[in-house]
């Protein structure tokens, strides 16, 4: 039995009332982990729009290569990325991620604003709902992130990442193929390298069954994340993970832990080698693996400095030591999208001509 991480899962839904209760623990299990489980029980997310989103996933990447080809990825970070197009450790990996993705920028009145495969058209609508769903979700962490910290005014996040204000929020499908289908695979790949996100915060939804996601603890060892966290197996679904970003740990001084993760390849580790972390129990790596990623991120002008909070303030960790480990959760530049496009610039080596 691998160790898994022990990530808490916390329920945001209004019949658990107390919401300086529920901010506090949000707060607490961002600043601990980096990561944090929300209870998926429909009320901001139908279930039923988390079922198309994957059937439509499916579909997407069953498209014919033309069509893909057609979307591919541009430096707006909006299209089709095909297998090894992005590094997401670059110092480390040998090839790239082992992985395709098509990411989905804006949309306006139920279209997209970017080429898509024809495979999916029927289903535009149904994905901008989506992630608009995704958006206002993560607003409402925001907010309770806001109430948490104690920043003045409480909806200073929230306001910052107001959808009418081009930004460089992300909807992600991902397809990382079977190990058995890519032979290239030695021992030290992986499906997608080690990275932090870039945005504010990810929300994750992944499939019961397929392993993978591991993040790197304070002792440096790589944890397996489980789909279903132990009290979760009977919920209807799994809960949607959340990802502190490297912007809202600037924005915190390192009080919010923007942690590493990884997708491996895993198999059973046996606890010894600390870059084999193993698969949580009921999972495995060996079939066709599906992952939905909705990144959120400010207004492209917003600046990236300390919010007003007096528990912010009075940080005494620092991005430094709060993010030890993680090389980007430094704050190197003024505004999220200058931020944006240096991170893009490190991960897409072809597109930006940084290829060796
Ligand atoms: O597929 C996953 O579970 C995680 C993907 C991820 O970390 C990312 O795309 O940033
Ligand atoms: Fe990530």
């Amino acid at each position: 039995m691998a160790n898994t991480a022990s990530i808490p899962v916390i329920d945001i839904s209004e019949s658990q009332g107390d919401q300086a209760r529920i901010a506090k623990e949000l707060v607490d299990a961002a600043a601990e982990y980096g990561f944090v489980y929300i209870r998926n029980t429909g009320e901001d997310i139908s279930l039923a729009q988390v079922e198309h989103a994957f059937s439509t996933a499916k579909v997407l990447f069953q498209s014919p290569l033309e069509d893909k080809q057609r979307c591919k990825i541009e430096e707006n970070n909006q299209g089709w990325s095909g297998m090894h197009t992005e590094t997401l450790d670059p110092k480390t990996q040998r090839v790239g991620d082992f992985k395709e993705g098509f990411n989905f920028g804006a949309f306006t009145n139920g279209k997209a604003t970017q080429p898509i495969p024809k495979s999916i058209e029927p289903c535009e609508v149904d994905l901008a709902a989506f992630s608009e769903s995704c958006h206002e979700l993560c607003r409402k962490l925001l907010l309770l992130f806001g109430i948490g910290l104690g920043v003045e005014p409480s909806d200073f996040f929230n306001k910052a990442h107001s959808p009418d204000e081009p930004s460089g929020s992300i909807l992600r499908f991902l397809y990382y193929p079977p190990p058995s289908t890519t032979p290239l695979a030695e021992e030290a790949d992986v499906r997608a390298g080690a990275h932090s996100d870039y945005g504010s915060v990810t929300l994750l939804f992944r499939l019961k069954g397929q392993a993978g996601l591991e993040i790197l603890t304070p002792s440096n060892r790589w944890a397996p994340v489980p789909v279903c966290p132990p009290g979760t197996e009977k919920d209807p679904s799994p809960p949607i993970l959340v990802n502190i970003g490297d912007l809202l740990s600037y924005w915190t001084n390192g009080l919010l832990r923007s942690t590493v993760h990884r997708v491996s390849f895993a198999s059973s580790g046996t606890g010894q080698d600390p870059n084999v972390a193993g698969v949580a129990d009921g999972e495995s790596t060996t079939d066709p693996r599906y992952s939905i990623a909705y990144f959120c991120h400010p207004a492209n002008d917003t600046p990236l400095t300390a919010v007003p909070s007096e528990r912010v303030h009075k940080f005494q960790g620092g991005l430094a030591t709060a993010n030890a480990g993680n090389p980007y959760a430094e704050r190197k530049v003024l505004t999220a999208d200058e931020h944006l496009k240096m991170r893009l610039q490190a991960s897409y080596l072809q597109m930006y001509g940084n290829d060796e």
